[in-house]
């Protein structure tokens, strides 16, 4: 799914400056035509100092009067001015354009998160991908980015320019300088890819020493790590990998700058060679005195930009290949598709020889299953570890696509309909919960995105879901943020968090419901609660509950075996019972602990 085959640097530099652009055209093109002017500056700052030379010989030597060199004089002082003017000028425009492209980027990053299909999220190269692409949102990495590309552009120009002026000047000169140069920077160029794609294969490893370095670290972890005295042991595996990944970029490193000093060395042969000669045709009357000063003071500053931009490029160029990884990140594909058929009612759900096998599986989850949930039913979804409830649930909810069959809600088949009216119509609470980090209020309010500051929705939902208890028990009661992370914050139980989640579901007012385990976390009182709340919802609600307790299934109108994957039984409970199948053997299982 990640795209093996990676974009020419140059497609890339172009749609970062089209992006760029785009961002805010006024902006970017002035920041950039500045640019560009600063790029020239310290060319016209040779050709005039020239001038001055030669001026400055012909008043010594008679051949001319003061005013020509008075002129040169003030054109020189006008040029520093103007440069001195553009500086201030141009860092507030790029500022601006910066923030803006920062915000726009983060927000496409994010954006895409939520649009692409849950699929990609299976896949270990999406994870490294992905990591690599929010690189580009750390702090300060995109002002660098934008920094670098000036730098890299304004130089090149300058270089361009110099290169240029020495070539009108002296054209074997100039044809020398490119000789010597070119192979240091060939090899600075050639070294940042490499060096790129060798940190690029270090991503799992990485991925790998984060996970390991917050499970040694993280709260919830903390208690496990203590008790198994497992801590050393993930420390232990921690440093190999750190010193893995450690040794292969230092390896690269030392290899890379003993090429580049020879490189270098070799460099400043060569410009010690063509000062020398540019002497020599001095003395052979061929270049003037302040022509050969002139040059000097272009080699030089050819000498000091060509070492900062090929420096510069370096890391731009690291950076543009991030930028690179992003954009491969926002072309991804694919995704949920917006729009689609209206779903005005859920309508009967209907299961046609549905499989569904996971991106990285070798075998098929869900196999062949076909039923129909009626529209206000209520079923229980049963079935041992692993028999495919989960999966299909989400299934049905659009999360995951079927590799065969389909899902008709109310005779129109899932994979046209508008997703969005039909997550606007259902409402989940999954074994996996999200704990939001703040507030009990945005933790339930979040059920209905909207509506999170409603206080009272907020606290209707909760009076439903059992949260208003929880509620009762914190410092600042809904207010109170439901982390320790942040100053006056604390931490809920498991059973707690659970009735904020079911209370999360209870925002919405929506028709079809999905429990996946709710009770599991709860004690005997709280679950009893949540079954009559379960009982006692519309009847016009369809709900799906997945649970272990077979109590639950009894309050369903019907009750659904998964085994393996496949559907093994459908039926109400005492049907089920008078079956003698597999709920029977369960239920048979569990009741015997009661007796
Ligand atoms: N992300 C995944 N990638 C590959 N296989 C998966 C993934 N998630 C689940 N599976 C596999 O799919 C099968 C069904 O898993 P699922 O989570 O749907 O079972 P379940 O009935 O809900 O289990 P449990 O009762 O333990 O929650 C299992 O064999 C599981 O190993």
């Amino acid at each position: 799914m990640v795209p093996v085959k990676r974009p020419a640097t140059l497609v890339t530099l172009f749609r970062f400056m089209k992006w760029m652009i785009a961002t805010d055209p006024l902006r970017a093109l002035l920041s950039m035509g500045l640019n560009a002017v600063r790029g020239v500056f310290p060319t016209v700052h040779v050709f005039i100092t020239a001038r001055i030379f030669s001026e400055i010989i012909h008043v010594y030597d008679g051949t001319a009067g003061t005013s020509p060199l008075m002129e040169w004089i003030a054109i020189w002082a006008a040029l520093t001015l103007l440069q001195q003017a553009i500086n201030p000028i141009e860092a507030i425009f790029t500022e601006q354009l910066r923030q803006e492209m920062e915000d726009r980027l983060l927000r496409q990053l994010q954006g895409k998160a939520g649009r692409l299909r849950l699929e990609a999220f299976e896949r270990a190269d999406f994870h490294d991908l992905l990591k690599r692409a929010r690189k580009m949102a750390e702090p300060g990495q995109f002002h660098n980015l934008i920094m670098d590309f000036y730098n890299t552009t304004t130089g090149f120009i300058r270089i361009v320019s110099i290169a240029a002026l020495i070539g009108v000047w002296n054209v074997w000169l100039l044809l020398a300088i490119i000789v010597v140069a070119l192979p240091d920077s060939v090899a600075s160029f050639v070294q940042a890819k490499s060096a790129f794609f060798l940190k690029r294969k270090q991503t799992e490893p990485e991925r790998i020493m984060n996970y390991l370095s917050r499970t040694v670290t993280s709260k919830e972890a903390a208690k496990e790590v203590r008790t198994f005295g497992s801590a050393p042991v993930l420390i232990r595996w921690w440093d190999r990998l750190y010193w893995q990944v450690a040794d292969t970029l230092y390896r690269q490193e030392r290899s890379q700058q003993s090429v580049r000093a020879g490189l270098s060395a070799l460099g400043a042969v060569g410009l010690g060679a063509g000062v020398a000669w540019t002497a020599w045709t001095v003395l052979r009357g061929e270049l003037s005195a302040a022509q050969f000063g002139a040059t000097l003071f272009a080699l030089q500053t050819l000498k000091d930009n060509v070492g900062r931009v090929t420096g510069r490029f370096g890391y731009f160029r690291d950076k543009l290949l991030c930028m690179e990884d992003l954009f491969i990140y926002l072309d991804l594909g694919p995704e949920e598709p917006a729009g689609g058929e209206e779903l005005a009612r859920i309508g009967d759900i209907r299961v046609e020889n549905v499989s569904y096998r996971y991106p990285t599986s070798e075998k098929d989850s869900l196999t062949g299953i076909s039923f129909t949930l009626r529209e206000g039913e209520r079923i229980a979804l049963i079935g041992s570890n692993g028999s495919g409830k989960t999966t299909l649930v989400k299934v049905l909810l659009g999360l995951y696509q079927p590799v065969a069959g389909s899902v008709y809600y109310g005779g129109r088949d899932l994979s046209r309909l508008d997703l969005k009216q039909l997550r606007m119509r259902s409402a989940a609470v999954f074994q996996d919960f999200i704990r939001y980090a703040f507030t009990l209020r945005d933790n339930v309010g979040f059920g209905k995105a909207d509506q999170a500051g409603d206080m009272q929705a907020v606290q209707q939902a909760s009076a439903l879901g059992g949260a208003d208890e929880v509620a009762a028990g914190l410092p600042s009661g809904f207010e109170t943020p439901l982390t320790r992370r942040f100053t006056g914050g604390t931490d809920l139980s498991g059973g707690q968090w659970q009735r904020v989640a079911i209370s999360r579901a209870f925002m919405r007012d929506a028709p079809l419901v999905v429990l996946d385990e709710p009770t599991a976390a709860l004690d005997p009182k709280a679950e009893t609660d949540v079954f009559e709340r379960f009982a006692a919802m519309a009847g016009s609600r369809t709900a799906i509950l997945v649970s272990h307790r077979l109590g639950m299934a009894r309050l369903c109108d019907r009750v659904m075996v998964l085994q393996d994957g496949k559907l093994a039984e459908l039926g109400t409970h005492e049907e089920l019972l008078a079956a003698g199948g597999e709920y029977a053997r369960m239920w048979g299982l569990q009741s015997q602990w009661y007796k």
